[in-house]
């Protein structure tokens, strides 16, 4: 039984929310430049659907939930972009808007929060009247706001699943960079912490871009929260020093029988973690949930440019001629996750079945 009595009535959500990678300033998207965190913060300033494509490709944002909500303001700036008399209604709006969306859709192929937003940006073309473009704009704004309020109730409800006194060690970034605010993984560990329930924060690398080193270790000391950075090749000797009794991870995309993509790194950790007795915790809103795709082995995994794993900052750090291969995502059976949590609810020991009971 989920206790929700952790409904974070007292959490001062204020406190946990310093950094917001998304602003909407009427006429363009603002993007906090999360490949210079976290010593240089510079935001860079999107005034077309194709620069926020560029953007997503380019992680300036990142994060699941985070890209798809660029994605949908995306949807909003193309629309400002076509001749007030060229378009009358909703129906040739969608016709003219759909190869921006198309566009958005082809910058990252693995996290389905992307697809998903652009999916419910077309709902509103297909179904929107006259007010066609402050309809688009209430949607995207409506994506934001859903997405904020589903992190505050996963913090609640996965913080629940967590005994006092618990260690957590988490992997990549899924906070407020990652999302309309609070985090998924990350809402988990401030409730937690907030709740007296984490007593001890770990945070992996997250080799090659470093999402945790630069931006996890970074947010939560923003609130204030102490967290332990790790080199990813250290998390098993981590657990087996029995400082950790939880691994609590976001999502890329979640499949109809639990099969979870997530950062590259989370499958080891998975299976280290069922070696060593810890539980494993995969945190993510319903927007993260793709019941149309029925397996792990069927979700695209990205590959970025080795340089990547190549240079650090623009400066090669292996030997001329090397060969690199950088997937960036890995899928973990859902036989190795313990819990997922949404906003929707928990489902525990996660399978097909348990899914459809939870998502229909
Ligand atoms: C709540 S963020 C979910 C997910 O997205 C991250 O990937 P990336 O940094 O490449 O966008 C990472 O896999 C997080 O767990």
């Amino acid at each position: 039984m989920t206790d929700t009595a952790l409904a974070l009535a007292d959490l001062d959500f204020d406190r946990y929310d310093h950094v917001r990678p998304i602003r909407w300033t009427g006429e363009a998207l603002e993007l906090l430049d999360q490949r210079v965190l976290p010593f240089t913060v510079v935001h860079e300033s999107c005034r077309s659907s194709d620069e926020v494509a560029a953007a997503i490709r380019a992680l300036v944002v990142r994060g699941a939930p985070a890209i798809g909500i660029a994605a949908a303001w995306g949807v909003v700036l193309a629309a400002r972009a076509l001749p007030a008399d060229h378009a009358t209604d909703a129906a040739a709006a969608s016709a003219l808007l759909e190869p921006a969306l198309q566009h958005l859709n082809a910058a990252r192929p693995t996290a389905v929060n992307l697809m998903w937003a652009l999916a419910r940006m077309r709902r509103v073309l297909a179904t929107a009247g006259a007010d066609w473009r402050a309809a688009l704009e209430r949607e995207a704004q409506a994506i934001e706001r859903e997405d904020l309020a589903a992190n505050r109730r996963m913090g609640a409800l996965g913080a629940a699943l967590i005994a006092p006194g618990s260690g957590v060690l988490t992997h990549c970034n899924t906070g407020s960079l990652a999302t309309a605010g609070f985090g998924t993984a990350l809402g988990v560990i401030r409730a937690g912490v907030a709740a007296g329930r984490v007593a001890r924060v770990f945070a992996t690398e997250t080799r090659p871009w470093n999402q945790g080193a630069r931006l996890t270790v970074w947010e939560l000391g923003q609130d204030g929260i102490d967290a332990t950075l790790i080199a990813d090749s250290a998390a098993a000797h981590l657990m087996k020093t029995g400082q950790v009794q939880w691994v609590v991870v976001g999502a890329d995309r979640i499949c109809a029988n639990g099969d979870t993509a997530n950062k590259i790194g989370t499958y080891p950790l998975a299976i280290a973690a069922r070696h060593h007795g810890l539980k494993v915790m995969v945190v993510a809103p319903s927007s993260t949930v793709d019941m149309a795709t029925a397996s792990g082995d069927r979700i695209e995994i990205e590959e970025r440019d080795p340089a990547e794993l190549l240079s650090f900052r623009g400066k090669r750090v292996v030997a001329e001629g090397v060969r690199a291969w950088n997937p960036v995502f890995d899928v973990t059976p859902h036989a190795l996750i313990d819990a997922i949590v949404t906003e929707r609810g928990v489902v525990e020991r996660p399978d097909a079945g348990r899914m459809r009971a939870l998502f229909g």
